[in-house]
């Protein structure tokens, strides 16, 4: 079986890192004997001892009883140890789901009443043992006789065997260390070790610590505040991924200069390809447009392209999904267990998926693969023309409210307005359904009809597209069928939409006497882009054939018989007659 991997561990050093001081001189200096241990202390950082000797002779001058380090816990309580920002770090990585362990070379003893303090488990503890001297007689511990040998933190390289060890016991995706000294450092010197070290000069600078480190900070609140960042990554590289990307973009280069809130860099996956002779990936990153499925238009210099989908994940809590919906199944399965377990989503990508017990919208899929919340975003949203940043409307469905107001932060723009609506399976159902009745819509183009056929085609669409939604998801709501999502995205698609351009070519060929095939108009007329009308037709037309409801559906009816080759497109004209006529397909 697989091994499921278990998101981010953060391993925090405690003394000098989470507590201002080193608890054991600290201890030393309550009990008197504090400037024998500093001159030892010394000679180990100054590598003139070993740290195990250092460790040793440092217990054997504190030499003290149970009920002297107790009173020297209550004359220095945890709460008043901490260094600045460190309870805040560590509260917001546990709530965004990361494991937070502390690994010290000081005693247990002392770094326990620590993890409290913190809400860290004692289990995630890699401390040293005192060995206490038990009376016989009464059973009662009286003083300390040394050093338990056994444990990997009493060694020199114990942090990055501790750090390993854990590795091994959960594998989790990315550890990091954070601390202030040279054995902090070596954490990420072995292979197992951490993957990456952060250095604390908040209390000591040391060079060498400060030159190693992956990032080396002195204020634990510039770690707080990266945190709060919301890491967005982008799946999916067509023609209104890349739109909605520079949407996207635009409002985390906005974020990153003022409240913070997004990072600038976004990811985007993309569906790596040769492009003259090139990969797209490096042609997006160097020229920042998509030179096949969006020319002429820039994203914005802070989207990265990412040919690795996981690479592209990797550190997100914003996941938008915006691939043709035949793909998202694939994707979905790869991304199992490996995003984010805090993430939030959004769907932007318009069609179902149909199995035995009925439809699955994306939105659906999202959730339940990844188990993680999945907004939906739809509109009348022709890519082109926003990546031309001409005035255009979305709806964003959403089923907790503060994250679709994450979202409208995220999308909204002044040229790009966002309402919400607490319903994701109308706003979704609305998106996909018009896909085909927008083909209806291009087959009395392609017939040469006029206003009033293509008005009576769309009405009754929109009336077949809601009937349907409703009946199948009842708590879709009515009034989400007048949102830019319902009416507005049919009149765009339905006007300028390429279902529709195909659908008219669809009819011209057909009347020609040359008749060609969907696959092969969308070849010859979207350059790689892909059309989802015809898919969607025959999935709406298989939930129809399993209910029993073809007839009671006679716009979606007929139009599946015209795409199948069933019915000549001069049935669209005829569609109450002309869907009793057509067969259902096999
Ligand atoms: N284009 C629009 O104007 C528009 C507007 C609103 C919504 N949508 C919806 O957005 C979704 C995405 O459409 P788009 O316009 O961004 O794409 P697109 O049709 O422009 O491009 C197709 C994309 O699919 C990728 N692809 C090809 N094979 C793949 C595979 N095997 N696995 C994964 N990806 C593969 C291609 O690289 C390309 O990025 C669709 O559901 C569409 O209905 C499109
Ligand atoms: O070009 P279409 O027909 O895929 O439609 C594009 C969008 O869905 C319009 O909102």
């Amino acid at each position: 079986m697989a091994t499921r991997l278990r998101g981010y561990a953060v391993c925090f050093d405690v003394d000098c890192t989470v507590t201002q001081q080193d608890s054991l001189d600290l201890l030393a200096e309550f009990l008197g004997r504090g400037e024998q241990v500093a001159t030892i202390t010394n000679k180990a950082m100054n590598g003139e001892v070993s740290l195990e000797e250092a460790l040793k002779d440092r217990l054997r001058i504190i030499d003290c009883k149970p009920e002297e380090l107790a009173s020297f816990i209550q004359a220095h309580p945890p709460s008043s140890r901490l260094t600045k920002g460190i309870r805040e770090l560590i509260d917001g990585l546990q709530a965004r789901g990361k494991a937070v362990y502390l690994i010290t070379g000081g005693f247990r003893e002392l770094t326990l009443p620590i993890a409290r303090e913190l809400g860290i488990p004692a289990a995630n503890v890699f401390a040293n043992r005192i060995n206490w001297q038990v009376d016989d007689e009464t059973g009662l511990v009286t003083r300390m006789v040394g050093l338990d040998e056994r444990e990997l933190t009493s060694r020199q390289g114990g942090k990055p065997a501790a750090i390993a060890l854990l590795r091994e016991m959960y594998p989790y995706e990315t550890v990091a260390m954070v601390g202030d000294g040279i054995t902090d450092l070596e954490a990420v010197q072995i292979t197992g070790g951490a993957d990456m070290f952060i250095g604390y000069g908040g209390i000591v600078v040391r060079d060498a610590v400060r030159d190693g480190a992956d990032w080396f900070v002195d204020d634990f609140d510039d770690l707080t505040q990266a945190l709060k960042r919301h890491q967005v990554a982008f799946i999916g590289s067509g023609a209104w991924a890349c739109a909605a990307a520079k949407l996207v973009a635009y409002n985390c280069k906005l974020s990153s200069e003022g409240t913070g809130e997004f990072a600038e860099a976004v990811r985007m996956w993309v569906y790596e390809e040769e492009v003259g002779g090139r990969k797209l990936t490096d042609i997006i990153n160097e020229t920042h447009e998509n030179v096949k499925y969006l020319p002429g238009i820039s994203i914005g210099d802070n989207i990265v392209a990412c040919p690795d989908l996981l690479d592209a994940v990797k550190d997100a809590d914003v996941l938008v999904f915006c691939t043709p919906h035949q793909f998202t199944r694939d994707i979905c399965r790869q991304l199992r267990g490996k995003v984010n377990p805090t993430a939030v989503a959004i769907s932007l990508t318009k069609g179902m998926r149909v199995r035995a017990e009925g439809p699955q919208l994306i939105s659906e899929l999202v959730r339940k693969n990844l188990n993680i919340d999945c907004s939906v975003l739809m509109g009348a949203n022709i890519a082109k023309d926003i990546g031309n940043e001409e005035l255009s409307e979305a709806t964003i469905g959403y089923a907790v409210p503060s994250n679709g107001e994450l979202f409208k932060r995220l999308f909204e723009t002044p040229n790009f307005y966002v309402q919400l609506v607490p319903d994701i399976a109308g706003a979704e159902m609305a998106g996909t359904l018009k896909n085909v009745v927008a083909l209806a819509a291009g087959f009395v183009d392609g017939l040469g009809k006029g206003p009033n056929t293509k008005a009576a085609i769309m009405r009754a669409g929109l009336n077949e597209m809601r009937s349907l939604a409703e009946r199948i998801y009842p708590t879709v709501r009515d009034e989400t069928f007048f949102e830019s999502c319902g009416v507005a995205d049919l009149i765009a698609t339905c006007y300028g939409g390429r279902n529709r351009l195909v659908a008219e070519a669809y009819v011209r060929a057909y009347q020609s006497g040359f008749p060609k095939s969907f696959d092969i108009l969308e070849a010859e007329l979207l350059a790689g882009q892909k059309l989802q009308g015809v898919l969607t037709s025959d999935e709406v037309q298989s939930i129809l054939q399993i209910k029993g409801w073809e007839t009671e559906y006679p716009l979606f009816t007929t139009v599946n018989g015209i795409v199948n080759g069933l019915l000549p497109p001069v049935a669209i004209t005829t569609y109450k007659s002309a869907a009793l006529q057509s067969q259902p397909q096999a």
